[in-house]
């Protein structure tokens, strides 16, 4: 097993990569104070693993909450029946949740954590690949509006990230390419060579060799837990975590949530921001054309649903997360490996992009 730590002062806590951890009592008892646990899971991830986590809190009083799957569920009243169920069981304030599940049930069960009674501990156990390298950690946590992702949320930190490397067996092809995504955002905005290492080992890592992959985790937590203990809240730097999640947000919006997987949408927005940022005469076209390939060789589109309009875009960008006075912020690469959150572009390259996009 190795460890990593996210470094925030009093709220730091310890990301944990293993085979197995699902089962490891002692682990979990580290992190739980009190008597009382939440298992928030999906009724997909229910069949597969909740046995196993319940076997491993023998002794706790264990509620257990099954919301059903999908980002379409990501919503006030999915949350609500967290709420419903936390308060029939006479949950207090040191109870634990714990979610198990992808990052919809990571960001909904922290949520829930942060909201009831004015907050209570949670603890992440990712079993998808991207709420592996990402979700999981760094405390985003929230749910969709129908104008917008994640519009509602908290910044709300777990208390430890477990991750079991062995949950990744049930995981369908879909779903791991949909987890490159994020692992080669990492790449992109902070390390050209991970993302020479990432080209190397495509196909590995989509046949899911388990050293291949528990090295692509880690290295991705290492990148996220950086940026987040640099900036928790978003006030600058963290903004590179949203490389091609302009784009990416807006098309999951459009398309209705759960249509295009997330790691899908931001497969295809990182290529448009490439894009852009080549149009801006930062990055060369062969840089643009080397991530499009590497992101295509994931099994991840690289260019955006034929029914999406230049309109569309920019009616839904103009309520992402990044909007400050009106004026939309963009992540956007000044080098293979370097990435910078800018207003400073020419709306001609963003419209050029757009246009570009529909062929
Ligand atoms: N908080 C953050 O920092 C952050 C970062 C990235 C993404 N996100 C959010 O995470 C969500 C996407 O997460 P996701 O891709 O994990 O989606 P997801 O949670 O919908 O899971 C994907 C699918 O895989 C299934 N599944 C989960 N684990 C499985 C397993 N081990 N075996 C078989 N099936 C399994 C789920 O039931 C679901 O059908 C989006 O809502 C996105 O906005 C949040
Ligand atoms: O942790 C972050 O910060 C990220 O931006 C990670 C993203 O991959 C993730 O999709 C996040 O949920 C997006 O955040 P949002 O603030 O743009 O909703
Ligand atoms: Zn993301």
């Amino acid at each position: 097993m190795q460890q990593l730590n996210v470094e925030l002062g009093d709220r730091s806590y310890p990301i944990y990569i293993g085979s197995d951890l699902l089962s490891q009592s002692g682990l979990l008892a580290r992190h739980i104070s009190g008597k009382q646990v939440c298992v928030v899971t999906d009724d997909t991830v229910a069949p597969l693993y909740l046995d196993a986590l319940c076997q491993a809190l023998q002794g706790y009083q264990v509620l257990q909450v099954v919301l059903p799957t999908g980002e379409a569920f990501k919503t006030w009243s999915t949350l609500q029946q967290v709420f419903d169920a936390l308060l029939a069981a006479r949950h207090d304030r040191k109870t634990t949740l714990i979610a198990l599940g992808g990052g919809v049930i990571g960001d909904m069960t922290g949520f829930a954590a942060a909201c009831y009674q004015r907050g209570v501990d949670f603890i992440q156990m990712p079993t998808t690949l991207l709420s592996q390298v990402d979700s999981s950690v760094g405390g985003k946590t929230g749910i969709n509006h129908p104008a917008g992702k994640n519009m509602l949320g908290a910044f709300y930190q777990p208390k430890a990230v477990l991750i079991d490397t062995d949950s990744l067996k049930t995981l369908p092809a879909r779903e791991v390419s949909a987890g490159l995504a994020e692992i080669i955002k990492y790449g992109l905005i902070r390390d050209v060579a991970f993302l020479a290492w990432l080209e190397d080992n495509i196909s590995g890592l989509r046949a899911l060799d388990p050293s291949l992959v528990t090295e692509a985790i880690a290295r991705s937590c290492q990148i996220k837990a950086e940026v987040v203990a640099a900036d928790e809240r978003e006030g600058g730097v963290r903004a590179i975590l949203n490389l091609g999640h302009t784009f990416g947000h807006a098309i999951e919006a459009h398309q209705g949530y759960g249509q295009w997987l997330h790691g899908e949408a931001v497969g295809a927005g990182m290529v448009m921001a490439l894009d852009m940022s080549c149009r801006e005469g930062w990055i060369s076209r062969a840089d643009v054309d080397r991530a499009t390939a590497l992101i295509a060789a994931a099994g991840l589109p690289v260019s955006p649903p034929g029914n999406m309009q230049a309109n569309d875009f920019m009616d839904l960008m103009a309520v992402d997360k990044k909007v400050l006075d009106g004026q939309l912020r963009l992540v956007l690469l000044k080098a293979l490996g370097q990435a910078v959150v800018s207003a400073e572009f020419d709306s001609a390259s963003l419209q050029a992009t757009l246009a570009a996009d529909q062929s």
